[in-house]
């Protein structure tokens, strides 16, 4: 695979009378052709500084950049027919329709007209095309939004939060759109909070804290190098299971208590569950790993400020304590 966006070493640092902040600290990407990729990242962590410094709005302290090859901002010129973005809502005017909309932009951007037709079907508001965009809803204004960033046909397409506001139709719709994207061969760069659509429509992603990469890989990877710790513990029926957890809590275990079932949060080594029990006469019946999601390895990613220096990769192993080693 070729990398249609090469981030390395990105530095940005805001001066203001009240102080010097550093947005962005060495930070890297890399989006691979062809793949819809998510960006992610707490408030305040660089996501909109990085998009922004990639669009040439703002200039950075030091790094480098290229997007489709060409080194930016000097090639931006270059490859801006190549690349669509929405990174602040775009207002329209509420009493166009939305096809008087594109065609005013598909003039002003040098587009054929004949490209508005085919880009409102790509976003599905070809029924509703010639209604005033005012009648629409938010997710029809984002689609819409969509679809000016495609009238160019880019090959890279960044959206910053395109599914922030909707209702989870309009993120369904949304999550659809992306994925007839990329299936037309397009690489889409997405940044969002909504972790779980990230994980069902994203092929690979890139996590950053306090300006740093602190995960980058395909969903399954980085799923897979912070496999949770969390096991969950089922006995037999009939036994007394707040007695049970009692005794593994008084060992140091970490439990949460659920109707027919409780799970142990800190078990590194499992095997130690069922032992402690057993010397009781407790028998399991079941001794489950409650598998991560995105949004923990998130939060075990970014609850904490990056090592200085260190970028952490999904190779990398964390170093967590636990319970039972
Ligand atoms: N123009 C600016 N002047 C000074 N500081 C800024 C400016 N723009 C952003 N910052 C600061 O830089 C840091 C990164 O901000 P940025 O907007 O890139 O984060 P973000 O990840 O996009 O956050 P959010 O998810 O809230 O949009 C924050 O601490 C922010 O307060």
């Amino acid at each position: 695979m070729t990398a249609v966006l090469e981030i390395s070493g990105l530095r940005k640092i805001y001066r203001s009378r009240k102080g010097v902040r550093k947005a962005l600290d060495g930070f890297d990407m890399v989006v691979e052709t062809g793949q819809v990729h998510g960006f992610l990242g707490p408030n305040g962590s660089g996501k909109t500084t990085t998009l922004r410094t990639l669009l040439g709005l703002i200039r950075p302290n030091d790094g480098r950049m290229a997007i489709l090859g060409q080194p930016v901002p000097d090639r931006l010129p270059q490859v801006a027919g190549q690349v669509g973005a929405i990174v602040e809502s775009p207002q329209f005017f509420g009493n166009f329709s939305a096809e008087t909309t594109l065609s005013l932009l598909a003039d002003a951007g040098g587009v054929n007209r004949l490209r508005v037709p085919a880009v409102l079907e790509l976003v599905g508001l070809r029924d509703r095309a010639k209604e005033r965009v005012k009648t629409y809803s938010l997710g029809m204004k984002q689609r819409l939004a969509v679809a000016s960033a495609l009238l160019k046909e880019p090959r890279l397409l960044i959206l910053d939060e395109p599914a922030n506001g909707l209702d989870p139709g309009g993120i369904r719709e949304m999550r659809t759109l992306m994925r007839d994207l990329s299936d037309s061969g397009m690489t889409v760069l997405l940044s969002s909070h909504i972790l779980g659509e990230i994980q069902l429509i994203c092929d690979s992603v890139t996590i950053i804290s306090a300006g740093r990469r602190v995960a980058a890989g395909s969903v399954s990877e980085v799923l897979a190098s912070h496999t949770s710790s969390t096991v969950r513990v089922r006995l037999e029926p009939g036994v007394d299971m707040l007695g049970a957890a009692e005794l593994l809590r008084t060992a140091g275990a970490a439990i949460t208590m659920e109707k027919d079932h409780f799970t142990v949060g800190n078990a590194s080594n499992p095997a130690q569950i069922t032992k402690l029990l057993a010397e009781r006469q407790i028998y399991v019946s079941e001794l489950t790993p409650v598998s991560a999601d995105l949004e923990d390895v998130f939060l075990e990613l970014t609850g904490t400020a990056p090592v200085d220096g260190t970028n952490r990769q999904v190779d990398q192993v964390v170093a967590k304590g636990g319970w039972g080693q």
